[in-house]
């Protein structure tokens, strides 16, 4: 499934706040959006999904216009947003169309991909914030979306279940062959996951500068190869040393 846009500019209230965003996203490709607070990267990630139709130029899923095909795809926020009425298995479920037995069938399977087999009857309240962005995970899975949102899913978490997930996130990707769009404020994480990053800058925002990230996977943390693409992205965005505020 392949995305397309052609120069999205979003203003609100008279405001811009991303302005002639182009980009090609191949299928399969994870891309990663990254740039400083503000720059506009959820407003991106917002219009893309559906959510947000009030943008100007053009955006393509597979040559039809993401206003008509908002339900190709799934989305994963900063925290997991499940409903704390049901239980991780109805989480999962709801939203889903068809038969009941059908609907609980293949969502007890997404549920064990992401590695809570036995967890389908417990509460929101019940679960740990790692636990609770799987069933997030697995709730954005289930309906098949060609293109994955991802919106800092991992922010929120401790470092180690970061890194438990960032694999998750991979090792779906290779199961269901997704479409990724990640915004991310993390450098590391960016290097690790994606085939490319787009570097955003300003306010509003723009893009500075495409990074391709041709590292093999299974990527090693803390490489050589990964520390010298963290050390060019903290150059382009002026953080690779301290500077004076005043
Ligand atoms: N619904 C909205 N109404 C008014 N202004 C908005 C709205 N959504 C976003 N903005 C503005 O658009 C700009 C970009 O916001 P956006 O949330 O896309 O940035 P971001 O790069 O994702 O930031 P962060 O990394 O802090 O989440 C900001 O100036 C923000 O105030």
């Amino acid at each position: 499934m392949s995305l397309t846009l052609r120069n999205v500019s979003r203003t609100f209230a008279g405001a811009s706040a991303v302005r002639n965003i182009s980009l090609s996203v191949q299928p399969g490709e994870i891309v990663g959006l990254l740039g400083t607070s503000g720059c506009g990267k959820s407003t991106i990630l917002r219009a893309i999904s559906g959510l947000d139709d009030g943008y100007e130029g053009e955006i393509e899923i597979n040559g039809n216009t993401a206003k008509e095909v908002h339900d190709t795809t799934g989305f994963i926020f900063q925290e997991p947003r499940l409903l704390p009425w049901l239980t991780v298995l109805d989480n999962v479920i709801f939203g889903l169309k068809g038969e009941h037995a059908d609907k609980q069938k293949r969502a007890k399977e997404y549920i064990a991909d992401v590695g809570l087999e036995g967890k389908e009857k417990l509460y929101p309240r019940q679960l740990s914030g790692g636990m609770a962005q799987r069933v997030a995970i697995a709730r954005a899975l289930v309906t098949s979306p060609e293109i994955l949102l991802l919106d800092e899913p991992f922010s929120a978490l401790d470092a180690f279940t970061k890194m438990q997930l960032q694999d998750l996130l991979l090792d779906v990707w290779k199961t269901y062959q997704s479409t990724v769009v990640l915004v991310t404020h993390d450098i590391d994480e960016a290097t690790y996951l994606c085939d490319r990053i787009v570097i955003l800058r300003g306010q509003p925002g723009e893009i500075d500068r495409e990074i391709t990230l041709t590292e093999q996977r299974p990527r090693k943390r803390g490489s050589e190869e990964l520390a010298r693409y963290k050390a060019d992205i903290l150059e382009s965005l002026n953080l690779d040393r301290a500077r004076s505020i005043t």
